[in-house]
């Protein structure tokens, strides 16, 4: 087979996995839980159907808003993902017209008798989609109602706005290294993580096989870095899978247990230890219930949330929530900072953190917490590169995707150091 004719066979198999993610996702299944879907196809045609996947799911609303002014009814679930994913890759990708309309037409005949009745609609429609103008201008595909209000609310519209173009421009891969370690090839940020551009093998990176970083977002690595551990000390990292935070914590030289509830999720924890040749007490149980067999310095407790700051690298999240689950999350977020802090001793510390945008998950619960435990304080931040505005009123620290928009944004976070009374 020629290089070219290989090429396109590549494509088109990507294309088709994509599709195939997306049903998926519609069926409620996360491009996480559909890992292994793709196996049958080359290492770097599943990567290309994730990322096409990904793409559609990012610029969905934009999409659908250039197709509804070309067809004159709406199209099936599965005409409706190949139109998305061709115009996507017409408008955004600036994928050649040609190859992208026939396989778009290709794919929608392979759909059976309903497909082959609606060929000649796709290649009509992708041809006037080919020639429209104004994709740049067509603002960012909006969060949901349940997250977007309170988020608004919260932070402006126009930082929602912002948070919504972070979303669609999607995220960086930052890496988190070992103590005095550089990383060939990536950029360092002013908090310490270091960051690359662009697609990228992480396995074939220099220094992931000698475990010398993890990918961790530079916002994700901050909680530690707000505990400040120190070499010796006891501490319990509670809700620890995949295991970003104990490596951080192993790798101070802290005497760490990582708690979580899931046995499979903890084995990624044993490997991501393995790798980076670093060491930790794993312990499978419910947080709620764990308790520790000597005295503890201190306790990261990054409580299971809505994930809602991590958009920019789930965009399926979006389609999968429906905003129902958070009122049980808020209750389960309260009961284990209860908890962590009675592992605690007098003056022991305590770090909150979720992955969430949502103040009822962050601000809130460490209000609450301060008026439950009467002598319990929070500790005002102070770490290198973080930013003045960062900080809270209540002194946590928040960060949002549109934070440094010019290096290219960081998750959205919010955590506080809490000082139990001595
Ligand atoms: C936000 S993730 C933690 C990310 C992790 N700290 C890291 O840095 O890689 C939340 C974790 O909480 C765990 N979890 C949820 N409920 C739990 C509970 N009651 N006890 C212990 N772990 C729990 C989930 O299995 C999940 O792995």
């Amino acid at each position: 087979m020629k290089e070219s004719d290989l090429a396109k066979r590549g494509m088109d198999m990507a294309r088709s996995g994509a599709l195939r993610l997306l049903a998926g996702v519609r069926d409620g299944l996360s491009l996480s839980d559909q890992a292994g879907a793709l196996k049958a196809l080359a290492p770097q045609d599943q990567a290309r159907a994730a990322r096409l996947a990904a793409a559609v799911l990012r610029h969905q609303s934009r999409a659908d808003a250039v197709i509804a002014g070309y067809v004159s009814r709406k199209p099936s679930p599965q005409v409706a993902d190949i139109l998305r994913l061709a115009t996507i890759e017409l408008l955004e990708l600036e994928g050649a017209a040609h190859g992208v309309v026939d396989a778009a037409v290709t794919l929608t005949r392979g759909l059976g008798q309903k497909g082959q009745a609606a060929a000649g609609m796709v290649n009509a429609v992708l041809r006037k989609v080919a020639a429209h103008r104004g994709w740049a201008d067509l603002p960012p595909q909006p969060m949901p109602g349940w997250l977007r209000d309170p988020v608004a609310l919260a932070y402006g519209e126009e930082a929602a706005l912002a948070i919504e173009a972070a979303h669609q421009a999607g995220a960086p891969l930052d890496l988190t290294p070992k103590p005095g370690i550089s990383v060939e090839g990536a950029n360092l940020l002013p908090t310490g993580s270091w960051r690359i551009h662009g697609p990228a093998q992480v396995s074939a990176l220099p220094g992931f096989a000698t475990g010398d970083w993890w990918v961790q977002d530079a916002a994700a690595a901050l909680p530690v870095r707000l505990l400040d551990p120190q070499a010796g000390e006891g501490i319990a990292d509670l809700c620890a899978a995949p295991g970003g935070k104990t490596l951080q914590l192993a790798a101070a030289g802290a005497q760490v247990t990582a708690v979580d509830i899931t046995p499979a999720r903890l084995k990624r924890v044993a490997e991501n230890l393995r790798r980076c040749g670093l060491a930790a007490e794993l312990a499978a149980a419910d947080a709620l219930e764990w308790r520790p067999d000597g005295p503890l310095d201190a306790v990261l407790l990054d409580a299971p949330c809505s994930a809602t700051g991590t958009i920019r690298r789930h965009p399926d999240l979006p389609f999968l929530r429906d905003g129902s689950g958070i009122p049980a999350l808020i209750d389960l977020q309260s009961r284990l900072i209860d908890h962590a802090l009675s592992l605690l001793p007098p003056g022991g510390r305590l770090v909150y953190a979720v992955c969430s945008l949502l103040p009822d998950e962050g601000e809130a619960q460490v209000a609450a917490a301060l008026t439950r435990h009467p002598g319990l304080r929070v500790e005002e931040p102070v770490l290198p590169g973080i930013e003045p505005d960062w900080i809270t009123p209540e002194g946590g620290l928040r960060t949002r995707p549109d934070h440094w928009a010019d290096w290219g944004g960081l998750d959205g976070f919010f955590m506080a150091r809490l000082r139990k009374a001595g």
